[in-house]
């Protein structure tokens, strides 16, 4: 089984989760692309759809889903989405795709956050994989001076600008043992608009892919 086919079953593993006719929020990345796809070859009805970017948006539209904007939404029942690292406490670090502000507030307004990862995301601690910060584009320099002094290696996304048209900063070599105080810490500088960090609210399930089965943290 390879790398995709467990993202496959972990998307699989999501679907029982999904309620139809609710609303349904939606991830951005790789394995929330299977989960989409398999909506619609299941043939999920849904009531609405709230996307994390723009690329999700698309993909939804073009599955005949509509999506909605979270402010007529509401809280929306169930969030289902990726990341890029899970520990054993369900924390979380997203933005590998860029998208993690909006992948934050979809899962602040959820009443349930189902995470979905193959078997290579979960680590003993966070930070093997470099944190993606989001920050305002004229405190690139500032922020990144201030994320040295807590200890990391920021490297501008060269090319890259979010949905929110602004840049980010991945960040390597963070002692992350407190994922809830870094998170904090971090989103308090002056120019960041948030942090991958997924501590101080984490998920509430992980779905995780195995050869031979899916593991629920
Ligand atoms: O910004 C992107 C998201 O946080 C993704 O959920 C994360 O990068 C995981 O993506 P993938 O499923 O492609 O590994």
């Amino acid at each position: 089984m390879n790398a995709n086919d467990l993202k496959r079953q972990a998307a699989l593993a999501a679907l029982a989760y999904v309620e139809e006719d609710t609303i349904l929020g939606v991830g951005t990345g790789s394995t929330t692309n299977c989960f989409i796809d398999l909506l619609a070859e299941k043939g999920i009805r849904l009531k609405a759809c709230v996307s994390s970017s723009k690329a999700t948006e698309q993909r939804l539209r073009d599955h005949g889903y509509e999506v909605i904007d979270l402010n007529q939404a509401g809280t929306i029942p169930l969030y289902v989405d990726g990341a890029d690292e899970t520990d054993a406490k369900r924390q979380l670090i997203k933005g590998g795709g860029a998208a993690l502000t909006r992948e934050k507030i979809c899962a602040a307004a959820a009443q349930q956050f189902v995470c979905i990862v193959d078997q290579s995301k979960l680590v003993p601690q966070l930070g093997k994989f470099p944190l993606p910060v989001e920050v305002i584009p004229m405190a690139r320099s500032l922020v990144a001076r201030e994320l040295v002094k807590l200890g990391g290696d920021p490297v501008y996304r060269e090319g890259v600008t979010t949905d929110n048209g602004n840049v980010i900063l991945d960040v390597w070599h963070l002692d992350i043992t407190d994922a809830k105080a870094l998170e904090q810490k971090i989103n308090n500088l002056p120019g960041v608009v948030t942090n991958g960090l997924f501590a101080l609210r984490p998920a509430d399930r992980v779905l995780i892919a195995r050869p031979d089965r899916i593991d629920t943290l």
